[in-house]
C-alpha cells in the first residue's frame, strides 16, 4: 500500500525511530492503545483504531517537523527542542533580526510542550579530560569544542565570552565566537583523546561513557527528559487532546500505586496525613464498628516508607496494587 497517499485526514504523530527514546515511546503508545503495524523499513504507520499516522523520525529532527507544523505531535528530548530553538535564534540573528523580532516570530511558529514523559533523563554537559588543566568552562574559551549540539554549544560559549568581555546587554546570538565549535555526529566522547577537541559538550546519564573516556563534567548546559510536543496549529486539536490525555493517564499509572488499608476511625486523621492521595483519600466504613477502609494513590518510589509510617500509626491489612491505566486531574 502506498502509505503516503493515505495520510489525508490523519493527525501526524512523530516518534523517535531509534536510540534511547524508542522503547519507552513504544511502551507509551501501547499503554495509550494506539494500535499500528509498522512494515519492515517503513517510517510511516497508519494507526488502526484512531485517525492518526505515526511517522518514525530521528529524535533530533522531530522539533523541526513539529515546529514547522508539518507534523502535529511528537515525542523527543527537551535537549533536542532547545537545540532546534537555539539554531532558529542563531539564523534569525544572522539575518539581522533583533531579540524582540525573534520572540514575535517564535510565537507564530515553533512547538509547545504538552507534558514531561518521565523517561530519557540526561544532562548536556561540558566535559574535559579528568587529568587535564581545564577547571571551569571559561578556561575553554578560544579552544576547540566537539559536540552534536552545535547551536546550544555556540550559545553557551557566546554567553561566557560576553561575560568575560563585560558585555551586559544580553543579546549574544550574533556575536563572533572566539571558541571553535566542531560538529560531530556521534562518539563525541572520543574527540579529546584523539586530539580533535580540547573539551566536548555531550549528554551524560549514568556517567559511564564519560568515565570510560577519561573525562569529567565541569558545567551543565541543559537538563533534559523526553517530552510530548505539539505544533502551534495542529490539524485536529481534539485528537491532540485525546492523545495527550491518554498518555498523561499512562504516565500517572506508571508513577503511582494504589494503597489500601484498614484503620480505626480514631486514628484516621494521622493516617490521612501519610496518604493524602492526589486529591483526597477515599474512606469507607467497614462492617466492624469504629473501623474504616482507606484507599489512596501513592507515588511508587515512596511506597515503602509510607507503609512503614502507616504501620506505626496502627493501619492493618495494607495492600499495594498496581494501577494499569488512569484518567485523573
Ligand atoms: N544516555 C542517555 N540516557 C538517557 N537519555 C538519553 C541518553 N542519551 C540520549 N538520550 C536522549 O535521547 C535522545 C536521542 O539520543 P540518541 O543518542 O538515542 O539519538 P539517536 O537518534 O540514536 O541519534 P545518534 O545516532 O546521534 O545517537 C537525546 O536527545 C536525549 O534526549
Ligand atoms: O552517561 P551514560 O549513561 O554513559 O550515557 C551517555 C551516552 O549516551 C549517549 O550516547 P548513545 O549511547 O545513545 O550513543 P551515541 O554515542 O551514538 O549517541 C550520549 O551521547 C553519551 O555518549
Amino acid at each position: 500500500m502506498d502509505l503516503v497517499n493515505h495520510l489525508e485526514g490523519r493527525l501526524l504523530f512523530a516518534v523517535p525511530k531509534k536510540g534511547r527514546l524508542l522503547s519507552a515511546s513504544l511502551n507509551l503508545l501501547e499503554g495509550a492503545d494506539i494500535q499500528f503495524r509498522r512494515e519492515n523499513r517503513l517510517d510511516i504507520a497508519l494507526v488502526k483504531n484512531l485517525p492518526i499516522a505515526l511517522v518514525f523520525l530521528p529524535a533530533a529532527d522531530i522539533p523541526t517537523f513539529v515546529g514547522e507544523g508539518r507534523v502535529d505531535l511528537g515525542i523527543t528530548g527537551y535537549d533536542q527542542v532547545q537545540e532546534h530553538d537555539a539554531g532558529v535564534r542563531a539564523l534569525a540573528a544572522a539575518a539581522g533580526m533583533s531579540a524582540e523580532e525573534q520572540a514575535a516570530a517564535d510565537k507564530l511558529q515553533g512547538c509547545e510542550t504538552i507534558l514531561d514523559l518521565g523517561f530519557g533523563h540526561c544532562k548536556l554537559q561540558t566535559q574535559v579530560p579528568a587529568k587535564g588543566a581545564y577547571v571551569t568552562t571559561k578556561d575553554l574559551i578560544g579552544k576547540n569544542i566537539g559536540t552534536s549540539f552545535v547551536s546550544l554549544a555556540e550559545e553557551h560559549f557566546a554567553k561566557l565570552e560576553a561575560e568575560q568581555d563585560g558585555v551586559t546587554n544580553g543579546d549574544v546570538a550574533g556575536r563572533k565566537l572566539k571558541t571553535k565549535i566542531i560538529e560531530l555526529s556521534g562518539s563525541v566522547e572520543a574527540a579529546c583523546a584523539l586530539g580533535v577537541a580540547d573539551g566536548i559538550v555531550d549528554l551524560v546519564e549514568s556517567g559511564e561513557t564519560m568515565k570510560a573516556a577519561g573525562l569529567k563534567a565541569i558545567d551543565t548546559v541543559v537538563e533534559s527528559s523526553a517530552i510530548l510536543i505539539r505544533s502551534r496549529n495542529p490539524s485536529n486539536p481534539d485528537v491532540v487532546e485525546l492523545i495527550a490525555s491518554r498518555i498523561r493517564g499512562v504516565i500517572t499509572a506508571q508513577k503511582y500505586v494504589l494503597c489500601q488499608y484498614n484503620i480505626e476511625r480514631s486514628k484516621l486523621d494521622r493516617a490521612k496525613t501519610i496518604t493524602p492521595g492526589k486529591r483526597a483519600p477515599t474512606v469507607t466504613s467497614l462492617e466492624e464498628e469504629g473501623w474504616v477502609a482507606v484507599s489512596s494513590m501513592v507515588e511508587k518510589k515512596k511506597i515503602a516508607p509510607v507503609m512503614d509510617e502507616l504501620t506505626k500509626v496502627g493501619a492493618t491489612d495494607i495492600l499495594v496494587l498496581d494501577i494499569h491505566n488512569s484518567r485523573t486531574s
